[in-house]
């Protein structure tokens, strides 16, 4: 829909009018073009404004409507038949031009934006490319390299931002739209051809072949494997090589390719997947749209280890009062420092003063007594964190909330040595905490509705991407990755070498694989759970085998390597080889060869082949198949969560959707007789048994992702 208004005597003023973001829906395609066609037959109208409603242009193409029958007025022509128009065309740019949204705006003669506007071109996030010219106008406006990076990226600037690159014509300090009308009714007249972006030669630039190919291998190494970011370089290229009407042949083919790509349907899952994670709800029923959060001003943390900092940073950036506490005075001054430098850096980049005031550092726990919430962010022991949270509650409000960041211990039992459980809840942060984007927000048995909703509007606050689950050891993300790791290890025993599971991995658009990644975090964080759980030491039998360990397949390998005081990064040695000690280049390390020679030697393992498909699908299927499990259990709502936190928290490629989404993509048959026969070479790994969830959806002629909740409602959780 769009809205037709005469204004100031000569203008026409269209409004793009579909709440919430004004997405370019077939209905507002057609209300565009018969505006447009009104505008230019009336000959009072002498030029013709676009806004969008609630001060919102446009967000871009109705993505909901790329998964059906595209219908109504195409994009193109309708951008093309502005640019054409007769009269001058000015966009009043308020809130957002995305997409679409501004590929229209690029159509219009001039571009006016208020200063709190964003632009950006964001396909590539969805796994498309700009094809409503974007790939051939904004080049020919900003220049080959500028365009590339923002098409590339999906980068949104800011108003400033466009001003300077050349998007915008003009910012406006007030209203965009007062300020597009004084400009339009400053031009009627004036030759418009200069205007019409389509009408400017191909872009020249200095050896642009050679930019072309730099950006071409950019994205190659920052999205491995994703189809859209090379096309976007393609098509820009063709705006540098190429007529206007050339290119935006090219463009078009491109598009097609995407359009109809698994990919481009694996990350507009992701999209929406995002925004419905925000729409919780709990087994009780209670939900995001029906539960009141409380308001946090003030909040406590506890422990300024790496985690801790991280949290008082995210807090302090949302304008929240931080009281961070730490039981040493040598720690708490490192803690300060490297909090304050933390967010003095930030500051400084974004060119603003750092909110330092916001910050109490103190050894005392009384100076909690006025926070609305702690987060607790010590050291990951059980009873360490028990003392913690009986402290806390002889000197917190009768009415503070108490949240934990631990990566997978018992809430409830944490809870139960408190006055208060139902103000209990986990908040599993993501190290480091002020850069990952994920926060698995965990209730308890008895964490109140409001607790939820209170730890989900603060994770959001501190604009993070905030996912309620249920209490279970290791949640959601580390429950599954447990599995994940098991099979990592399995195949080294069976043949395979660090190098190259993490190159199938990597191949699958991993940005590091699981043996990279472990010698990131620290080989001996899992070291010190296994043993703190007795899987090693010595309570372990010793006339057990060693590669068996409570009924099931053992691998004693990451524990072999701790021993040797290989922990990774941190110790310049792990599963690969480092130049010093926290250094980052991963080497192979011809040790770790003859280390796993030697193993298999021992146990009698004759070493065999192993492809990249079967590290990919011992790998995903494994983490599916207790994603299933998880969802039986109830400890995530739906897949879509499930793909969420491993999108944002474990580094799943966002072009292959997230686990479930990858299985459902895959087939859910497939994944069934895989994991089938994975598990019948290895009996002794009961995690590859097909879960019953799983079995019952194909059963049932494995229904789209979107149908397997209504699915699960009659399955019994094993909890
Ligand atoms: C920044 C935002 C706009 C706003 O953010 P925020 O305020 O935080 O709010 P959100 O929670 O994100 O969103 C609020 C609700 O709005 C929904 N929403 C947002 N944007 C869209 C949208 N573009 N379409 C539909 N719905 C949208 C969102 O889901 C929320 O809904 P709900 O409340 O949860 O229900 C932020 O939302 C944002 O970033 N949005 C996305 C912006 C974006 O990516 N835009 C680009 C879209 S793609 C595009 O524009 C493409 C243009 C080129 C089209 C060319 C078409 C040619 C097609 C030809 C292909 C033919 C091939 C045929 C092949 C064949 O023959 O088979």
């Amino acid at each position: 829909m769009a809205r037709y208004a005469r204004v100031k005597g000569s203008i026409a003023l269209i409004t793009l009018t579909n709440p919430p973001v004004n997405a370019l829906s077939a209905a507002v395609r057609r209300g565009i073009m018969e505006s447009v066609s009104r505008a230019l037959k009336d000959e009072q109208v002498k030029a013709v404004v676009f806004c969008g409603e609630n001060e919102k242009f446009c967000g871009g193409a109705d993505i909901k409507e790329f998964s059906g029958s595209m219908s109504g007025p195409p994009l193109v022509p309708l951008i093309h038949s502005i640019e054409a128009g007769e009269k001058p065309m000015v966009a009043a740019i308020e809130g957002v031009a995305l997409g679409g949204g501004l590929e229209l705006a690029l159509g219009c003669h001039y571009r006016v934006a208020n200063t709190k506007a964003c632009l950006g071109l964001p396909e590539v996030t969805l796994g498309l490319l700009p094809a409503a010219g974007g790939t051939q106008r904004l080049p020919r406006l900003i220049g080959i390299p500028a365009a590339l990076e923002l098409i590339t990226t999906g980068r949104h600037v800011s108003a400033q931002e466009a001003l300077q690159l050349g998007i915008v014509d003009q910012v406006a300090q007030g209203s965009a739209v007062q300020a597009a009308m004084e400009l339009a009714l400053s031009v009627i007249g004036q030759p418009l051809n200069p205007r019409r972006l389509s009408l400017r030669a191909p872009v020249w630039a200095p050896d642009v072949d050679g930019v072309c190919d730099a950006a071409l291998a950019q994205v190659k190494q920052r999205s491995r494997g994703a189809m859209a970011p090379v096309a976007c370089v393609q098509a820009v290229r063709a705006a540098a090589m190429l007529p206007y009407s050339k290119g935006m042949e090219r463009e078009r083919q491109l598009m097609d390719t995407l359009f109809r790509s698994g990919q481009a349907q694996a990350m507009q899952y992701a999209f929406f997947a995002q925004r419905n994670a925000g729409k919780w709800s709990l087994p009780n029923g209670s939900q995001w749209n029906n539960t009141r959060a409380r308001d946090v001003q003030r909040a406590g943390v506890i422990g300024l280890g790496t985690m801790g900092r991280g949290i008082a940073v995210s807090l302090v950036k949302a304008g929240i009062s931080v009281v961070a506490i730490e039981t040493d005075a040598k720690q708490l001054e490192s803690g300060k420092k490297a909090v304050t430098a933390m967010l003095q850096r930030d500051a400084q980049r974004r060119g603003v003063s750092p909110p330092l005031h916001l910050l109490t550092f103190t050894l005392s726990f009384h100076q909690l007594r006025d926070v609305d919430l702690v987060i607790e962010a010590v050291f990951e022991d059980m009873n360490l964190k028990k003392r913690v949270f009986s402290d806390l509650c002889k000197v917190l409000r009768a009415n503070s909330l108490i949240c934990t960041n631990t990566s997978g211990l018992n809430v409830d039992e944490l809870a139960a040595v408190t006055d208060r459980q139902p103000l209990v809840v986990g908040m599993h942060f993501f190290a480091p905490a002020h850069v990952m984007k994920l926060l698995e927000v965990v209730y308890g048995a008895r964490s109140s509705p409001e607790a939820v909703a209170t730890a989900m509007a603060l994770g959001k606050r501190i604009e993070k991407v905030c996912v309620a689950v249920g209490n279970c050891s290791g949640f959601v993300g580390n429950r599954m990755l447990k599995l994940y790791l098991d099979q990592s290890v399995y195949m080294l025993e069976e043949g395979a070498t660090p190098e190259q599971v993490d190159q199938a991995l990597e191949e699958f658009g991993f940005a590091m694989g699981i043996f990279k990644v472990s010698d990131l975090s620290g080989l001996d964080v899992g070291w010190r759970v296994r043993k703190a759980s007795g899987l090693i030491g010595p309570d372990v039998d010793p006339v057990k085998p060693s590669r068996w360990r409570l009924g099931r397949r053992y691998c004693p390998l990451p524990d072999m390597l701790c021993q040797q005081g290989r922990f990774g990064q941190k110790t310049g040695r792990g599963w690969y080889l480092y130049d010093s000690p926290g250094s980052k280049e991963a080497k192979s390390d011809p040790e770790i060869q003859t280390f796993l020679e030697d193993y298999r030697r021992k146990y009698g393992i004759i070493p065999r082949r192993i492809t990249s498909q079967e590290v990919i699908e011992r790998c995903a299927f494994a983490l599916a198949n207790e994603g299933f499990r998880i969802l039986e259990d109830r400890i995530a709502a739906s897949p879509e969560d499930i793909d969420v936190i491993y999108l944002f928290g474990y580094g799943w490629p966002r072009h292959r959707g997230g686990p479930m989404f990858y299985a459902s993509q895959v087939g859910l048959s497939v994944v069934l007789e895989k994991l089938e026969h994975y598990h019948r070479i290895h009996p002794d790994v009961p995690s590859l048994e097909p879960s019953r969830l799983l079995r019952r959806l194909v059963a049932e002629g494995s229904p789209p992702i979107q149908q397997w909740k209504s699915h699960i409602k009659n399955l019994r959780s094993h909890l």
